[in-house]
């Protein structure tokens, strides 16, 4: 069993490197089976998602070589010959989910079991399914499975009752090799939606609009090979802002794109913490204690739910009384119980948590419920009295690169246990 231990207190300072982002990366190897030529990424991070990811490309067939030194991964899908990957792979990973377009788009079949519900909500694939049945799939469900067929995709238009991230994606990438112009509407706008439309059009696809609510691709015949280098993790970077603001730290962060952590910066502008921006990098400085301040997660470009359990923790020592509302997961709030053993007075009314600001948290033995629960509490230990141990870290693994190496230069008491 691993465990994190942190030693709170510790003021953070120096610079932080940030990694490239999973939710681009995962995406952008799945869309690498709707070539049969080499596609290289550069710099990808080396999370536990993305091998599972690379395991479900190799169990359909794909030639997958990391180069772990560089973090240079090849993949070559010349030889697809499974149409079905297996559900020991697929349910570690909802993002697995996302090989289901361009294996319909490209071989006209796919078996893949349900990605279920997980700690965050139920999380249906429903758009997921329409669109593909939009874009003249047969689609059907049975025994936990779903089983897509077609002879060629043909386009569509397609609106989205949500904008939904993993459907966009989805859909897209199985319209990239149907016949004539599919058009999503209400599309999801997130950076990562047009980092996976750069990587297809770097192939020879024909996709306009991402980043937009409505996104037009035309379909072609055959895609090449193509070599790309994946966004910087918006995520990742806006937990280093938060780590540096709560413990009154002075971070440098680098490698991050501006545009793309803006909900971020407005939001601890608000709390009182200085921030400096430069092109590819901003200093975050907390001088004072940060000052309450409401949220609401929406999709991008609103305030991403994926920083919200991190905020909590900021808020949990904020001067005041803050409003968290959830308006993208049903099930979010995993970590208010685990905050609270450290001392965080939070009260949940449906959608929203409520957080009185406390002058100081506790260290305490939790359990990170999922990934940035995980993150959450890392940041909670940071600044917390006394120890914390924190359970679970696997959840963590999923999305940081080297979590406690990175704060430990930083300055931070903390360390990796394995019993
Ligand atoms: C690997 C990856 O990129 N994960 C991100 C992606 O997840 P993911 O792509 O799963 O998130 P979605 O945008 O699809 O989900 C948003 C909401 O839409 C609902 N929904 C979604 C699909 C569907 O067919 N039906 C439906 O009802 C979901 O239950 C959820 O309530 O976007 C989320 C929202 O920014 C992030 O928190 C995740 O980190
Ligand atoms: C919810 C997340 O990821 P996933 O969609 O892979 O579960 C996340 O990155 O916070």
């Amino acid at each position: 069993m691993e465990k994190i231990k942190i030693n709170g207190g510790n003021r953070l300072t120096g610079k932080v490197k940030i990694s490239a982002a999973k939710n681009s990366v995962l995406p952008i190897i799945a869309a690498a089976l709707l070539s049969p030529y080499e596609c290289i990424l550069e710099d990808i991070p080396l999370l536990d998602d993305v091998d599972v990811i690379c395991n479900v490309m190799h169990s359909l067939g794909a030639a997958i070589d990391i180069e772990r030194n560089s973090g240079s991964i090849s993949i070559k899908s010349d030889n697809i010959n499974i149409l079905e990957p297996p559900y020991e792979l697929v349910r570690r990973m909802r993002a697995s989910f996302l090989v289901m377009g361009p294996m319909l788009s490209r071989f006209g079949r796919i078996k893949i079991s349900l990605p279920g519900g997980c700690n965050i909500g139920t999380r249906p694939i429903d758009l997921h399914l329409k669109g593909f049945a939009a874009l003249g799939a047969e689609v059907t469900m049975g025994h936990g499975y779903v089983e897509a067929k077609c002879n060629k995709l043909k386009g569509a238009k397609i609106y989205l009752d949500f904008p939904s991230v993993g459907a966009t994606e989805n859909i897209m990438m199985a319209a990239v090799l149907a016949d004539g112009e599919t058009t999503i509407e209400n599309a999801a706008e997130e950076p990562e939606i047009v980092d996976l439309a750069n990587f297809l059009n770097s192939m020879g696809a024909s996709i306009i609009g991402a980043g937009t609510d409505t996104v037009k691709i035309c379909g072609v015949k055959e895609l090449n090979g193509t070599k790309h280098q994946v966004i910087p993790d918006r995520i990742e970077a806006g937990t280093y802002m938060v780590a540096a603001a709560l413990t009154h730290g002075d971070v440098i962060i680098e490698n991050i794109i501006l545009e793309h952590i803006r909900p971020m910066i407005a939001k601890l502008n608000e709390a009182g913490i200085t921030i400096i921006e430069e092109p590819t990098r901003i200093r975050v400085i907390g001088k004072n204690r940060p000052k309450a301040v409401d949220i609401k997660t929406m999709p991008y470009p609103g305030f991403p739910t994926d920083m919200q359990a991190q905020f909590m923790a900021l808020m949990s020592i904020a001067e005041g009384t803050s409003i968290i509302t959830e308006t993208v997961f049903e099930n979010r709030f995993m970590h208010v119980t685990e905050l609270k053993r450290m001392s965080a007075d939070i009260k949940i009314d449906g959608r929203s948590a409520v957080i009185e600001g406390k002058n100081k948290l506790t260290g305490a033995k939790v359990k990170a419920t999922d990934l940035r629960a995980g993150a959450a509490l890392i940041l909670a230990g940071l600044v917390a009295e006394g120890t914390t141990e924190i359970f679970d870290v696997h959840h963590i693994d999923r999305g940081y690169v080297d979590v406690v190496g990175k704060f430990k230069l930083l300055g931070a008491d903390i360390e990796r246990i394995t019993e």
